[in-house]
């Protein structure tokens, strides 16, 4: 064990292998981990994690295992982070106080600038804050700044698997051993871990999860002041970018933090200096400087992360979930994909025809080989035109295919039965051992 004292506004950072113990016990002070405050004298495991141990005030920390790296940092951007927090703070104060609309926040950057982790800090800086009371026409209330967390990032997913773009109300501390709650996510499954074949889809269903997202606000005025943080694809470069500016459209985005990149800010306060959003008020755009903590992380690192993250839904953070592997009879099952085949470019077609096929419809799978290892959505939808707007109830992993007994062998979460009939395939493969 190795004890470590840090002072006010100083960090820890340390990088702890997926395979190798590696446990953090706050001794003396307070800090906190993404904005997660730490308890005194309780273990925090942070397996397979790169992270930063923060602290305001000073504390006394013990690690426990043998870390990746492990320094101590005085030079990070927290102050200018909870700065922003305060600002968020403030406008979701006054929209609670007079029944608006709270802030609407885009967190836009290049790969690996810090933009999950800032979102976490910025979730649990206002979950934390929530317990702060606000003053309402001599009225002592209780703040509700539950904000919702919306993540368009499919590379990795942070709510549920890669692939998917997802909503969830942030009610308590977003911790690194529990992450974010999964009781009840909105979740529309997209399929693959790049919009590049799909670009239409991603853009419908960035409109769909809004939409949705708009009637929630509207029928809470809580949920409305709370206003959203929301996660984005690192793809910012040509179609990345378009992309981006969609979201923050369809959004309706008040505030975009923009992580680190220079052109990625300019492109966005020129493009937007006009545009309105939830609040009514001309959208701000915010350059913040990136944490030099921030991992990097390969692609083959990535996918990794990825497979990880899959098997993570299955059988828990810490292994403590117990999946089912059921066989299902081939002929039963319903799978579908998104798309109608490839379409012939407009080149190719006589001049003056659109392309006919439609990437909003979707084709009926014949179960084969194919789909062995495949990950699989199991939708809500009651008919198959339904699917591609219907939110997911969850996932299906396909570990093997006798076509000769016609036997799906696949893994489910639970033995209960599926919460729909129609399931819907992408390109997301791994392996679950
Ligand atoms: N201050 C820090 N010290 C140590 N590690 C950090 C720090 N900040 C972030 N990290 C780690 O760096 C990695 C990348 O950060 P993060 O996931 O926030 O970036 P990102 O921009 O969302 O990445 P991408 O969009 O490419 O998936 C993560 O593993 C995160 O936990």
């Amino acid at each position: 064990m190795t004890e470590y004292s840090l002072k006010q506004l100083q960090e820890l950072r340390l990088e702890a292998n997926k395979d190798k113990d590696v446990f953090v016990t706050l001794l003396e002070g307070s800090a906190e981990i993404f904005g997660a405050e730490l308890q005194l004298g309780s273990k925090v495991s942070l397996r397979g994690n790169a992270l930063a141990v923060f602290t305001w005030h000073g504390c006394k920390l013990a690690i426990e295992g043998e870390p990746d790296f492990v320094y101590v940092a005085e030079d990070t951007p927290n102050v200018s982070y909870i700065n922003c927090h305060q600002v968020l703070h403030n406008l979701r104060q006054e929209a609670q106080a007079s029944g608006g609309q709270g802030p609407r926040v885009v967190v836009a950057g290049p790969t690996d600038s810090g933009k999950s982790s800032m979102c976490r800090m910025l979730l649990n800086w206002a979950v934390r804050a929530q317990h702060q009371p606000t003053y309402v026409d001599l009225d002592i209330v209780r703040a509700q700044h539950q904000p919702t967390y919306v993540d368009l990032d499919i590379g990795q997913g942070s709510i549920t698997v890669p692939g998917c773009l997802a909503a969830t109300p942030v009610e308590a501390p977003i911790t690194i051993e529990e992450g974010y709650p999964t009781q009840a996510p909105l979740v529309y499954f997209f399929g693959h871990t790049s919009p590049d074949k799909q670009e239409e889809l991603y853009r419908y269903l960035v409109d769909k999860l809004c939409s949705v997202l708009d009637s929630r606000a509207s029928s809470s005025p809580e949920v409305a002041a709370a206003g959203m943080v929301v996660n984005t694809m690192g793809y910012v470069d040509g179609l990345g970018y378009e992309l981006l500016l969609h979201a923050i459209k369809s959004l309706k985005a008040d505030v975009v933090l923009v992580m680190e990149q220079d052109r990625l800010f300019t492109q966005l306060t020129n493009q937007l200096k006009s545009e309105v959003g939830a609040m009514g008020k001309t959208v701000s755009v915010v350059k913040l400087y990136k944490s030099g903590g921030v991992a990097q992380r390969s692609s083959s690192a990535r996918q990794q992360a990825r497979a990880a993250r899959i098997k993570e839904y299955f059988y828990g953070p810490d292994g403590g979930l117990q999946p089912v592997s059921v066989d299902l009879d081939a002929t039963n099952m319903r799978v579908f994909r998104s798309g109608t085949g490839p379409r012939p470019p407009s080149s190719a077609l006589p001049l003056g025809q659109a392309r006919a096929a439609n990437p909003l419809k979707v084709t009926p799978v014949v179960v084969s080989l194919e789909l062995e290892q495949s990950l699989l959505a199991v939708s809500h939808a009651q008919v198959p035109d339904q699917l591609l707007p219907s939110n997911v109830a969850g996932f299906v992993w396909i570990n093997g295919v006798d076509v000769t007994s016609n036997k799906v062998t696949c893994l489910m979460p639970t033995s209960a039965a599926m919460p729909g009939s129609y399931l819907l395939t992408g390109t997301i493969k791994t392996f679950i051992q």
